[in-house]
């Protein structure tokens, strides 16, 4: 991407700071790092992730992105995901809906399938768009096996503080089986005068396990526990942002935390600007079942006793069935109404209270 200089966030928005945690103790096993990253995970479910060592790839991967979004229209609808519950592949702007009444989304992304990736060049999923098969091997690839690297790391800090035996998480999330581990690429237009913030992607939880995140420019929003007000998280150059999805807390019974986030207009000069973000998101293979771990761990069995709610974390439903009912709900060609929206949703603890939420 061309060098850009893009105004500052600015500091008069409200803003919700998260730990830092620095990657290279955590993989050294520093007590203190990892205590501050179960203190992230499980009060809040984001944090500012240091020293993750894939700047290079970022990069590389932002590249992929505008080199794919400048293909002309006609071409980039070869490959939309379509209205089924797929999500690899291309989405425009406007396909999803972002809230209960259907306003439309304004992101256009690209996903790529980890298994298509890996597999290249033979196809698990599906086909790219010739942008992203010329850099399958010189960057998707690398992004994505770096990514994995780093969440299967943090996800073994979860899986011991959970009291889990060794390797149950990972055996959830094999780099051989079908799943819907993906990379993503967003691109967010410039608010073209428009005077109101709009919701580029609306309010959720994210749909697995871990999720990955690189922006430069302000604009992802979370609304943290006890709070009605959504608060901006400040892009921090070279850091990354991970968050907890619902897969990770459905199998720890809720200790850890899926909080709800969404992305609007970048705040104040900012949203003059084109604004891309990036993502690789860990999850369960399709076939992984979705429930709180209770037989294999007395930390996950004691906190669903504890729970107000213990049903919610047998869902009855694999990894693969939540993923595409979440997806395919969203779309707005299978919108019926208010309810389409309501079927999408997965963990997020208030909705209500989300939807809301009209501040900006
Ligand atoms: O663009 C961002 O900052 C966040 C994107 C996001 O939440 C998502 O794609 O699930
Ligand atoms: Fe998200």
């Amino acid at each position: 991407m061309p060098a850009l200089t893009l105004p500052p966030f600015p500091d008069d928005v409200p803003t919700h700071d998260l730990l830092v945690i620095d990657y290279e103790l955590v993989k050294n096993g520093d007590k203190g790092e990892t205590d501050r990253l179960w203190e992230a995970a499980t009060r809040l479910g984001f944090w500012y992730l240091k020293n993750h060592g894939a700047l290079e790839e970022v990069e590389a991967m932002f590249d992929m992105g505008a080199e794919t979004m400048r293909l002309p229209m006609s071409e980039k609808m070869k490959y939309e995901q379509g209205d089924d519950g797929m999500s690899f592949g291309y989405k425009a702007a406007g396909a999803n809906a972002v809230d209960e009444t259907g306003a439309l989304d304004t992101v256009e992304f690209i996903n790529v399938s980890r298994n298509d990736a890996l597999a290249w060049p033979n196809k698990v999923h599906r086909d790219y768009p010739p942008t992203v098969n010329a850099r399958m091997e010189s960057t998707v690839k690398p992004f994505i096996k770096k990514s994995m690297e780093i969440n299967m790391t943090l996800m073994d800090v979860f899986n011991s503080r959970l009291g889990l035996p060794n390797g149950t998480l990972a055996a959830r999330h094999s780099v051989d089986e079908p799943s819907g581990c993906e990379s993503r690429v967003i691109k967010n237009p410039p608010r073209n005068g428009a005077s109101e913030a709009k919701q580029a992607i609306g309010a959720h939880t994210d749909f697995g396990s871990l999720s990955f995140l690189h922006n430069k420019l302000g604009g992802l929003q979370v609304l943290p526990p006890g709070v009605t007000e959504w608060k901006y998280v400040k892009p921090l150059p070279g850091h990354a942002i991970c968050n907890v999805g619902d897969t990770l807390s459905l199998f720890s019974g809720g200790i850890l935390r899926s909080n709800l986030h969404r992305v609007v207009t970048p705040p104040r000069e900012q949203g003059n600007y084109e604004r891309w973000s990036l993502v690789f998101f860990s999850r369960p293979q399709y076939d992984a079942e979705l429930h709180a771990l209770t037989e294999e761990s007395q930390i996950i069995a004691d906190a669903v006793a504890r729970s107000p709610d213990p049903s919610k974390f047998s869902t009855g439903q694999t990894a693969g069935a939540w993923f595409k009912r979440r997806i395919k709900n969203q779309r707005i060609a299978n919108r019926t109404g208010p309810e389409t929206w309501r079927a999408s949703r997965g963990t997020e603890h208030n909705e209500l209270l989300a939807s809301q939420v009209t501040a900006y």
